[in-house]
């Protein structure tokens, strides 16, 4: 892949990807919901035109291979494949036999070897005569590896092909993947969520930011790192050995009690969208979260109405007026603290940073996310103000798991310790 970037029409998915997957390898590529590791798999099977860059298998460029041509060199179980016709099984894994016929399906003893021998290895061989549309999640997921299987193709690409697998399936695709790469050099590119059986099979991983810019490539040992998996799954994690393999094991650092937030009261200026992620974050902590003034239709106080928050309207559209002003300034001071989402600052909604002024006075914290100047629409007003909020005392937190992290901290400080004498 070379400079690879993707957008689904205005909104960029995939940026500055450039890698080469090495042939007899498995290779894993991870990160959070939505970074686009199912987009990059389609990128890979040419079913998407990139914006920049090329995908090339052996030097080729792969929107100028035939789908035939393609199926030689790579089999596919893609995500959450529905079984949409009411084809049996055997039928089904026969279609991996494409690529290698001119003729009738399954016509050829050579195919029908094939497609017996993927049966049998993807624990299936049980189910060839049902049909597929009847079949549990984790009995699909197999069939459609026995599909791509026998297909034998050099290159299998796995996007979360055993997500559904109980534990004993999934270990057994696991130790089958790597047993067809060790003897037959089988080259597997998968995306996965289970984080310790990427570690475990794969010889490289791949770990996507969440804007779909690569963070971290190389060996499992080498990416997974608390740092990196903290940058891209927003969790703190403790990494230890697999006393049995050696391979890395990922365990999430118990936060604290669930209702961390409980008795904890915080009054958020967001707008725009920018407010959301902590919203939810500190509603379900049970801390008393009030906004505004927000305009009516802004999507933050869609969320807040949602939740059923305290908030402060202005109507939609209007720069906020001193009256809503001051009705927001009396809920803001019930709270014990502020925080300041990053958001973009306009002459509509620059007078509510005096909420946060005043916070400081009165000996509130204000905690302040991300601040940045590219924000500030007000020809460098807003700016000031957030500089100066700083310099008065305000807390400059990088993003929303920081400000969670230093109030989970507040409020563990106002609460008595559980337990003990
Ligand atoms: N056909 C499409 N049109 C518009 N947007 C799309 C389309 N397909 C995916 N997206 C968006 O592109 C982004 C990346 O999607 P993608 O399926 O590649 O993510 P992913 O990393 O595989 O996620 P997950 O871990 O949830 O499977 C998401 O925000 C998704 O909503």
């Amino acid at each position: 892949m070379e400079q690879l970037e993707f957008a689904y029409g205005d909104t960029p998915v995939l940026r500055g990807i450039d890698l080469e997957v090495r042939a007899g390898e498995i290779f894993g590529v991870l990160g959070s919901n939505g970074c686009g590791k199912s987009t990059l798999l389609r990128l890979m099977r040419g079913l998407l035109a990139p914006c920049r860059g090329r995908v090339l298998w052996e030097g080729r460029d792969v929107r100028r291979l035939s789908r035939k041509a393609l199926a030689r060199r790579a089999a596919v179980v893609p995500q959450g494949a529905a079984a949409g016709f009411p084809f049996a099984v055997r039928e089904m894994v026969s279609l991996g036999r494409f690529a290698h016929q001119g003729g009738f399906v399954g016509a050829h003893p050579g195919d029908r070897a094939a497609v017996e021998k993927a049966l049998a290895l993807t624990d299936t061989l049980h189910l060839a005569e049902r049909e597929v549309t009847g079949l549990s999640g984790g009995e699909l997921q197999r069939v459609l590896l026995a599909r791509a299987l026998a297909q034998q193709a050099p290159v299998l690409l796995l996007d979360e092909a055993t997500s559904h697998l109980d534990i004993d399936h999934r270990l057994e695709i696991g130790e089958l993947l790597v047993r067809l790469n060790r003897e037959q050099g089988l080259t597997v590119v998968h995306i996965s969520h289970d984080l310790d059986q990427a570690a475990e099979i794969s010889h490289r991983l791949l770990l996507l930011n969440a804007d779909g810019s690569p963070w971290a490539l190389g060996t499992p040992d080498e990416v997974f790192t608390p740092a990196n998996l903290q940058q891209v799954f927003r969790v703190d994690v403790h990494v230890e050995k697999n006393p049995y393999t050696g391979a890395p094991r990922v365990y999430p650092v118990a936060r604290q009690r669930a209702d961390w937030g409980q008795g904890l009261s915080v009054h958020l200026l967001c707008g725009g969208g920018s407010g959301g992620d902590l919203l939810r974050r500190l509603y379900r902590s049970g801390a008393r979260i009030s906004v505004g003034p927000l305009n009516r239709g802004d999507s933050d106080l869609l969320l807040a109405d949602a939740l059923g928050l305290e908030a402060v309207r202005e109507a939609p559209f209007c720069p906020i007026s001193a009256q809503t002003l001051n009705d927001a300034f009396n809920l803001s001071r019930k709270a014990e603290l502020m925080v300041v989402a990053p958001t973009v600052w306009g002459s509509g909604n620059l007078a509510c940073l005096e909420l946060a002024d005043a916070a400081l006075k009165e000996g509130r914290p204000v905690l302040v996310v991300d601040p940045r100047a590219e924000r500030d629409y007000t020809g460098g007003r807003a700016w000031q103000t957030l500089s100066e909020l700083l310099a008065k005392g305000a807390q400059r937190c990088a993003d929303t798991a920081e400000v969670v992290d230093r109030l989970e901290k507040m409020a563990a400080m106002e609460k008595p310790p559980q337990g003990g004498l």
